[in-house]
């Protein structure tokens, strides 16, 4: 064998199996792009030097070969591929040799549909009964997947409508819709099971599974675009798009966007309409196809040994490539999250150049089992974050090492903490870490953490930018001269706000708590823990199992409060929040609370609901008074509410109550209890 002939057996051997891959596992592992340059670099070599082409070379056969675990069907008429063409020259060149071919002059009419990335499907109805469906196959013999068909609820049991044909084999593409398919892979990612490189791998597999019953559950979807044998009595229209529209009224579902032009450039037009809108449309399209319209010039065309004459599918740029995945860097969110960024060797993919693409989590990179270095398929696919969707083993070399997740914040170097169940890891140093800054301040400073006025989000955003405050400490030391330099800062504004500041420095340790910012640790938790632990160092000093002792923390809070009060730079920012004013600290105080047993308080075990408008108190205070007084606060009335407090203009919630037999209190009566909570005897329900 000389150069030229081993290459092209080592590209019949390589195409091989990507074919077995693709049609028989539905699982390919090099993205459609390689294949289509291997199979043209095949097809060329082959045309170059007839005397070594192969019978059975990949080129000239049709795609797959029939699954055996399935019952086989004998195609009547054999189910073709489509030739390609990637440009519009090469679309001009088709344009050619149909004109050549018909020895005509006139403009031709072609039927332009989107390419479904599916898989072909031939479905036989007998005196308007499905009765049997296959995959394509080798073209010639495909899979019975009757029982599977009949699942897909777009598709017709019976065809409806009048002069139904005695018998008709209608074609088309069975698909996974996006959405369908976006939903399908979350939850798959949630319970932990497979998820589907593509739309297009997607339907294969679950259209090609032994038992129906998995089939029924995944939401596949059917276009149809050709008709293959029917009987003897029955007269077709004479053009493809004619022919389209009468199975319509058979109650099949026909794609939408079938249009007849003129001339391949009423193609190229469709063409660049479609592509445009690729994004847009509800499922995926790997292109357009073209085919001649009318009936009598298609048989005139006929058909070559995989592929016939009188059609050609436009592919649209990939959206799947192959590169190198050259590095992983991890990104910090501004919620702390971490996020490992695949930095790839740069490729083009769906027409922009692709540089970097997300892998999810730490799971995710398990899941793929990828290694830096590793040559891998990545998907762009319309706006979504390029993704990457499987590696590339047998490309593997010993230069790929491990992907080592990082157990230290790269921003702030605190502790990175990852919870059992969790997929998401975290940089602990909420307070402190610069990637969560802007976010920390600005919950900091939120009405019902520290409420301090006259700081909104936009004012956060140019402290930080102007690097005038880097943690909610140096909030405290702002000066009015720093103020005053900022965009839109008037000298009013500025002494209302160090007013605010000033004022903002009393508060209580429950708000205080709240305002940290411990993940899971909202406002209701965070007076449960004031409470319970009455003052901060008690809290700090906590173990898991103490804190797991307060009512309402669960096993992950408690982990949360752990990790964050054993970081040293949470504490530091904490140090300084509480530091006198003389000793440069930002003199934050509040009274301790009193510490009360749980069970002591006057209404512990009791729910109590809160509605209608109150015009003594603000309700936000009204329900934090209550809950410090053990109370839980619910947001609906149900046979468990003990008492419902109705302010004035009361609605659904108090018709409730007084359904319910539920005692309801008026405002008077709250202000009363808040007063003097000790003497209280609560209503008690008949
Ligand atoms: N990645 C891999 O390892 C791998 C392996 C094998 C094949 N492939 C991909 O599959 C392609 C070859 O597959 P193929 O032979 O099925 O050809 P094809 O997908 O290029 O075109 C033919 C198919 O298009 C589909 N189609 C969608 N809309 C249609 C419409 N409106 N009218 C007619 N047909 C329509 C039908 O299923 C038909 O069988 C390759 O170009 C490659 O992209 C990839
Ligand atoms: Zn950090």
């Amino acid at each position: 064998m000389n150069e030229i002939q081993s290459r092209m057996h080592a590209l019949q051997q390589l195409l091989e199996r990507y074919n077995t891959e693709y049609y028989l596992h539905d699982e390919p592992s090099v993205p459609d792009a390689e294949y289509d340059r291997l199979m043209n670099e095949l097809r060329e070599l082959e045309a170059a030097n007839p005397q070594w082409l192969d019978v059975n070379s990949p080129t000239q056969r049709v795609g797959g070969v029939a699954l055996t675990s399935f019952g086989s069907v004998q195609h009547e008429q054999p189910m073709l591929s489509l030739d390609n063409v990637f440009n519009a020259e090469d679309l001009a060149a088709f344009g050619r040799r149909v004109q050549e071919r018909l020895l005509s002059n006139d403009a031709i009419t072609f039927c332009c549909e989107p390419k479904l990335d599916g898989l072909a499907v031939s479905i036989l109805y007998e005196q308007g009964e499905l009765v049997r469906a296959a995959t394509r196959g080798d073209g010639v013999t495909g899979e019975d997947i009757t029982r599977n068909v009949r699942t897909i609820r777009v598709i017709p049991l019976r065809l409806s409508g009048d002069n139904i044909p005695a018998r008709i084999e209608v074609r088309g593409e069975v698909f996974m819709p996006k959405a369908g398919f976006e939903r399908w892979n979350e939850q798959a990612l949630v319970r932990g099971d497979k998820v589907f490189a593509n739309p297009r791998n997607a339907a294969a597999g679950s259209l090609r599974q032994l038992d129906p019953a998995i089939t029924a559950q995944r939401p596949l979807a059917f276009y149809a675009y050709a008709i293959g044998v029917v009987d003897e009595a029955t007269e077709l229209p004479d053009s493809h798009y004619a022919r389209m529209q009468y199975l319509k009224q058979f109650g099949l579902p026909v794609c939408d966007e079938i249009r007849q032009v003129v001339g391949v450039e009423g193609c190229q037009i469709y063409h660049d309409d479609i592509l445009a809108k690729r994004d847009a449309l509800p499922f995926e399209i790997d292109g357009v196809v073209f085919k001649v319209d009318t009936i009598a010039q298609q048989q005139m065309l006929g058909f070559v040994s995989r592929a016939p004459r009188w059609a050609v599918a436009h592919k649209f740029p990939a959206q799947e490539e192959l590169t190198r995945l050259n590095d992983v860097e991890f990104q910090v969110g501004r919620t702390g999250a971490i996020t490992p960024v695949a930095r790839l060797e740069p490729v083009q993919v769906g027409g922009v150049t692709v540089s970097n693409a997300t892998l999810h989590n730490a799971d995710e990179i398990t899941r793929l089992g990828v290694k830096i270095g590793d040559w891998v398929v990545v998907r762009r696919a319309g706006d979504v974050i390029p993704q990457i969707v499987n590696v590339v083993l047998d490309r593997r070399d010993a230069s790929c090492r491990d992907i080592d997740f990082p157990e230290r914040c790269p921003v702030c170097d605190s502790q990175v903490e990852r919870l059992p169940g969790e997929a998401v890891a975290r940089c602990s140093g909420g307070l402190y870490c610069a990637a969560q800054r802007k976010e920390a301040l600005k919950h900091f400073v939120s009405r019902r953490a520290m409420d301090i006025d006259g700081i909104g989000d936009k004012l956060i955003e140019q402290l930080v930018d102007h690097e005038l405050v880097h943690t909610p400490a140096d909030l405290f030391a702002l000066t009015k001269a720093q103020l005053l330099g900022l965009e839109r800062m008037g000298e009013k504004s500025a002494d209302k706000l160090l007013n605010a500041l000033q004022s903002a420095r009393e508060t209580t340790f429950a708000r205080f708590l709240f305002a940290l910012g411990i993940r899971e640790i909202g406002e209701t938790t965070a007076q449960t823990l004031a409470q319970h632990f009455s003052d901060l160092p008690a809290l700090q000093d906590a173990s898991v199992e103490t804190l797991l002792k307060v009512s309402d923390v669960g096993e992950v809070m408690a982990k949360h409060i752990y990790y964050f009060f054993r970081q040293e730079h949470n504490l530091e920012v904490i140090q300084r929040l509480l530091a006198p004013i003389s000793e440069g600290g930002a003199g934050i105080s509040w009274q301790p609370v009193a510490r009360v047993a749980v069970d002591a308080l006057p209404l512990n075990g009791k729910t109590l609901v809160l509605t209608g408008t109150l015009s003594q108190l603000n309700r936000d205070a009204a329900k934090q008074a209550l809950q410090a007084l053990g109370a839980k606060v619910a947001g609906s009335v149900s046979a468990k509410t003990d008492l419902v407090i109705a302010g004035e203009a009361a609605g659904s919630k108090l018709e409730k109550a007084q359904q319910l037999g539920v005692p309801v209190w008026g405002e008077d009566e709250l202000v009363a209890l808040l007063q003097d909570p000790t003497g209280i005897v609560l209503p008690v329900k008949p």
